[in-house]
């Protein structure tokens, strides 16, 4: 032992460990003081780690100054300076598996023989107060500083609603310290930066940060209006009672009115606190705050005790930390992508960076509103959060490291994609829009995207590469789609010539080859012979099949706003055909359960614009499915059933009786006038004013031919075979 603390320290060795306690050092200044960190705290804990490293490669660096050593550190602030009674401590951090059950070894090997148990605890992110209760009543409260001495923030914490000023019940003793953890909800976080940009205050860079500042105020009317809790996790100095669990202290605390945490369990030695933090780290957000981490306590609370603890931490607890879902990057760009209903979204383009196990480059900013609550100047050091399966987002700017190149996003006035002005799609609409809907190359694509996916015709094959090159190819100069009416009629012909880039889906622009950085351009259907390439073929035979779809899900594709999958599948079991839905008035569709009056308003006025009805007809004409099938066997007996067809004029080929007849053995209802509700007039000679009616109401008119193709072949083929409309 004597010989490695003796190893000389080489001079850059010592060099970098003083280089490291001094950044240490600042940081813990800017987060515990300023409220306002400049690197993330999967940064600081590197840091800090590699601190840790020299000093155990060094043991001479070690003094009882290093940051290793000390529970946070003390500064001057402008709060007044309270002594705890009984010191503050932080925690030992286990980063894996192997960490954690060296501790729980540790404490096997120190406790043999005695009989013991784990207590599981969140993490709550916040930050550390004291609370001193003397006969009851709330006299001081207190940050943690350096563990000896504190911040005395009581007037502050009396504004926290959920702290109790006097402890209720029987029990209540002469004295007790009660440590806990004040947060700031997430969900009120946003609500925060965005108030505060409008007062032209610094946003703060997350929850923890907000907590914290919000709490550290000189002005305690200002902690007053933030919506500040407290969960309890600790008990420091004590008078007048007892404890032996710590479990039980929690249900002492809870009877006094002490806000404890409901995730807090005992479990079955170190299998069951590996159990509790893989439980955790999947319901992470199902939490009413943030967390870091899981704590694993000794519950016995004589044998802590016995335990002791180093200068910094308690060798009878530790904190397992989750991997971190913020890191600090920079915000490079804001760009601004059209969706398929034509709204256009900025969103963030950041280095990249990895956080919850995936890379990230983009995050989501919503609208422009957004973008100015939040703060964030392009240029910024932001930080980025990714939670689980939930798109990055970017949560505040880290203001202290701006140097006046960053500049304010302004909210382009054009479509990217066409040019067109962009405007709100009702006055007070915060979303701006893309009006050019039909032949917006961006609306279509994504359009497209859509109408192929799983939820709507399931086109194999059909992804975003190919809604790109059908609709934005780079040759031929006019894309083979200009809006989707043509999709079901395209042609090898047309696919062959198609060169394209491969668009990124997230962006909408060209991915670049890695080597040599220029961007990607493909032949998708033709090989290098002009010949049509298997995926081409595919492609059409895939487009060919997918006429065949239910109609709900053709429904879903035809993009109306507000018509998904659900109220699709409302509309077409109600109508059981298209042109029933176009047909129907807006008190009858909004009648329809699962409808009501919104999808009402909006599936009229897509029926409205004469290219959506251009699409319906080229559809039907190509073939795509536009009624509901009958069950199989009710269709075998019953095709033409719920058609009403009225028969007028002299039949060459059947008597008016014979033609009724045959007509109802299919299950078609033959009714005498002619309405908008008429399938089909069968109009032979002289056929008189049913006629002419059905000419206004634009009801297909079958000859005796037609009414052949009626019969053998079922209303879709006799549609197309109608003389007129
Ligand atoms: N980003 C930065 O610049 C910066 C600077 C300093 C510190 N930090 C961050 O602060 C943390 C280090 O601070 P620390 O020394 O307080 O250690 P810590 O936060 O890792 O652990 C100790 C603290 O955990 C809290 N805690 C939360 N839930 C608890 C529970 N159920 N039981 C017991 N304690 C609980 C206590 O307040 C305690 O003081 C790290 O996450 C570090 O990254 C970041
Ligand atoms: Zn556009």
């Amino acid at each position: 032992m004597a010989g490695v603390r003796n190893t000389p320290v080489p001079a850059e060795e010592r060099e970098r460990h003083q280089q490291l306690a001094e950044r240490i050092e600042e940081h813990r200044f800017r987060y515990y003081v300023r409220d306002a960190p400049v690197v993330s705290d999967a940064e600081f804990d590197r840091l800090l780690r590699e601190l840790e490293g020299l000093e155990a490669t060094y043991p001479a660096l070690c003094t009882p100054d290093s940051p290793t050593q000390k529970v946070a550190g003390q500064y001057a602030t402008d709060f007044a300076e309270v002594a705890h009674r009984e010191r503050m401590l932080s925690l030992d951090n286990a980063f894996d598996a192997e960490e954690l059950s060296a501790w729980a070894d540790r404490l096997a090997r120190e406790l043999t023989g005695v009989e013991y148990h784990f207590l599981c605890e969140l993490k709550v992110d916040g930050l550390a107060v004291n609370l001193t209760y003397e006969h009851g009543r709330l006299t001081r409260a207190a940050t943690r500083g350096d563990g000896r001495t504190g911040e005395d923030i009581t007037p502050n914490v009396r504004t926290i609603s959920g702290i109790p000023e006097r402890l209720r019940g029987e029990r209540v003793p002469e004295l007790v310290e009660v440590r806990g953890e004040v947060f700031f909800p997430m969900e009120r976080f946003q609500e925060l930066n965005a108030s505060l940009v409008a007062a032209g205050d610094k946003p703060f860079a997350n929850p923890r940060n907000a907590a914290a500042g919000s709490l550290r105020q000189k002005d305690p009317r200002v902690t007053a209006t933030r919506p500040l809790h407290l969960v309890v996790h600790g008990i420091g100095a004590r008078t007048g009672f007892d404890i032996d669990r710590l479990s039980q202290a929690y249900d002492l605390l809870r009877e006094w009115g002490l806000p404890t945490s409901p995730h807090a369990s005992v479990v079955d030695g170190l299998a069951g606190a590996e159990d509790f933090i893989a439980y955790y780290g999947g319901h992470r957000h199902s939490v009413e705050h943030e967390i870091d981490g899981v704590v694993v306590k000794l519950d016995e609370v004589p044998l802590q005790g016995r335990l002791g603890s180093t200068s910094r931490a308690p060798r009878w607890a530790i904190a397992w930390k989750y991997a971190p879902e913020e890191v600090n990057t920079k915000l490079t760009e804001i760009r601004v992508g059209v969706g398929r209903t034509g709204r256009v979204t900025p969103y963030a383009v950041v280095e990249p960076v990895t956080v919850a196990g995936s890379e990230v480059e983009f995050a989501t900013l919503h609208n422009q509103e957004v973008v100015r609550s939040k703060g964030v100047l392009v240029g910024d050091t932001v930080v980025l959060r990714k939670a689980g399966d939930v798109i990055p987002e970017i949560l505040g700017p880290v203001a202290d490291l701006r140097d006046g190149t960053e500049r304010e996003f302004v909210m382009p006035e054009h479509c990217p994609d066409c040019g067109t002005a962009l405007r709100p799609m009702k006055e007070g609409d915060i979303d701006l829009r893309c009006p050019n809907a039909r032949f917006c190359p961006a609306q279509l694509r994504e359009r497209l995207f859509y109408l192929a996916g799983r939820k709507c015709l399931d086109i194999e094959h059909f992804g975003y590469v190919v809604a790109t090159a059908l609709t934005q190819p780079l040759e031929p100069a006019e894309p083979p789609l200009r809006d989707e009416s043509g999709l079901f009629d395209l042609t090898l012909e047309e696919l062959l010539p198609i060169r394209s880039y491969v668009l990124d889906q997230d962006t909408g622009l060209p991915k670049r080859d890695p080597d040599t950085g220029e961007e990607k351009v493909v032949t998708f259907f033709a090989n290098q012979k002009g010949e049509p390439k298997k995926n081409a073929v595919a492609l059409l035979d895939n487009i060919e099949a997918a006429k065949e779809r239910p109609l709900a899900r053709v429904i879903t594709g035809l993009s109306i706003r507000h018509v998904g999958p659900v109220a699709a599948e409302a509309l077409a079991r109600e109508f059981r055909s298209l042109d029933r839905i176009a047909e129907a008035d807006e008190a009858e569709l909004a009648a329809t359960e699962g409808v009501g009056p919104t999808i009402a308003a909006s599936v009229k006025a897509w029926f409205a614009e004469e290219w959506h009805r251009g699409i319906v007809e080229r559809w039907r004409a190509a073939g795509v499915r536009m009624t509901v099938e009958e069950a199989a066997d009710e269709a075998g007996a019953r095709p033409l059933a719920g058609i009403t067809v009225v028969v007028t004029g002299t039949l060459r080929s059947y008597t008016r009786d014979a033609a009724k007849e045959a007509l109802q053995g299919l299950g078609a209802k033959v009714t005498g006038s002619v309405s908008k509700k008429t399938g089909f007039v069968v109009a032979g000679d002289n056929p008189g004013s049913k006629y002419d009616k059905a000419v206004q109401a634009k009801v297909p008119i079958l000859d005796d031919a037609g009414l052949d193709v009626l019969l053998a072949d079922g209303p879709e083929a006799a549609r197309e075979a109608a003389t007129a409309n």
